[in-house]
């Protein structure tokens, strides 16, 4: 038997490509293990780049199970929010007007119920309403990294209220990053120096190369897998990984930006978002790289060593850039006696998105059940 609801956590998400749309995958399938946990996930609205459907109203149990499965479904098959307005329930408001409703969501909810804004989008247009979000009282949980990227003014406004955000998923995915840094910062140990390989998608690409494998068929199987950014060059230009340095630096008290990270890109600017179009790349630039990149891993190799694009993050500085490593060391047992290790898979929709609903519910003591 379900235990009594203790706790309903209305939520309103942001983005449903990938990640958000597996994260709403596993709110359905997590429905008896939260029952039995005595808590409620309510879906009250959901927004892609171009509009957001939200529940009629705001305090009721928001969409219905049948409709999230099928929203998902929807956008999985590249239809519109709009093609879900037939089953009732539910309103849509395009842009810019769907920016406002979810601020007005957030001022109603945020003086009865409660709200977890949760933003699994990839864009920067989103820090306002998050921004908006936390001035009146909202929970913020976040897959997306720029918002905590961008000024360090906006970061601030974020973290005011380090109760009520959670970003476990921006580094490392799934894994304990950030909450095993914040603990031992809480915990008034210093934290000297954080090096890792940070990304995934680099992490899978380096080992598939040594390999033998063409880089060029890499980068697209890591694309096919859900480990890369929507465009693949925010991880090969090395700028995921220096959002993910910035988050753990100004986590560490560092008051920095993005110019102050050292980045090394493994393309040239003539293959950049201004010279040509994600899908020339993928298609026409990316195999130009393979020869160049099939010399430093031989170069490497012919030493013992392996690729990896490694992020160090200390009180002098921080760079991200591929490095030269022995093929049998992990990481982070090179430069420390007894380091904290964390190890695993730090990228994939799926794992992205358990991260983000640990997140929510994690903050499921803010919220009470209601009438
Ligand atoms: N995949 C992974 O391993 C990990 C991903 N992340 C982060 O998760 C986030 C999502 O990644 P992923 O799902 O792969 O990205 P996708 O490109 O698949 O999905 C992005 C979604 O955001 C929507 N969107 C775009 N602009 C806005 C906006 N202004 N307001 C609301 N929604 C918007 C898009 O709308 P539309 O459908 O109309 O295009 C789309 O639904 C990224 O920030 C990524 O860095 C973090 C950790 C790991
Ligand atoms: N593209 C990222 C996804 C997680 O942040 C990565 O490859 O690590």
């Amino acid at each position: 038997m379900a235990a009594p609801v203790r706790s309903v956590l209305p939520v309103v998400l942001l983005g449903c490509g990938g990640v958000g749309r597996h994260l709403l995958r596993h709110i359905l399938s997590c429905r008896p293990l939260h029952a039995n946990q005595g808590v409620a996930i309510r879906v009250l609205g959901v927004a892609d780049s171009s509009s957001l459907l939200v529940a009629d109203d705001l305090h009721s149990n928001g969409f219905d199970d049948a409709l999230l499965a099928d929203l998902c479904a929807a956008k999985s098959a590249g239809s519109p929010l709009s093609s879900l307005l037939s089953r009732g329930q539910c309103q849509l408001f395009n842009n810019p007007e769907a920016r406002r409703k979810v601020i007005d969501t957030a001022s109603v909810l945020g003086k009865t119920t409660g709200l977890v804004l949760v933003d699994c989008s990839a864009t920067y247009d989103t820090v306002g309403m998050l921004k908006d979000a936390v001035d009146r009282g909202c929970c913020v949980v976040l897959a997306n990294k720029k918002p905590l990227t961008c000024a360090y003014e906006d970061f601030e406004k974020l973290v005011s209220n380090f109760r009520r955000i959670r970003f476990e998923s921006t580094v490392g995915a799934g894994l304990p990053v950030i909450a095993s840094v914040t603990r031992i910062i809480a915990s008034g140990d210093p934290v000297s120096r954080i090096v890792g390989s940070l990304s995934g998608t680099l992490g899978y690409v380096m080992s598939e190369l040594e390999d033998g494998k063409r880089f060029s068929e890499v980068v697209k199987t890591a694309k096919s897998l859900g480990y890369t950014e929507p465009d693949p060059r925010d991880d090969l230009s090395g700028m995921d990984v220096a959002r993910k340095a910035l988050i753990l630096a100004r986590l560490l008290g560092q008051r920095i930006s993005m110019e102050n990270i050292n980045v090394e890109s493994l393309y040239p600017s003539e293959f950049g978002p201004d010279a040509m179009s994600t899908k020339d790349f993928l298609e026409s630039g990316l195999v130009q790289l393979d020869k160049s990149i099939e010399e430093r891993v031989k170069a490497a190799s012919l030493k013992g060593n392996v690729l990896r694009y490694v992020c160090k993050i200390e009180s002098t500085g921080c760079q991200v850039g591929l490095e030269e490593l022995p093929k049998n060391s992990a990481l982070g047992r090179c430069y420390e006696s007894a380091p904290l290790v964390i190890q695993g898979a730090g990228a994939g929709n799926d794992t992205t998105a358990a991260g983000v609903l640990a997140d929510i519910l994690d903050l499921q003591d803010l919220f009470h059940k209601t009438a």
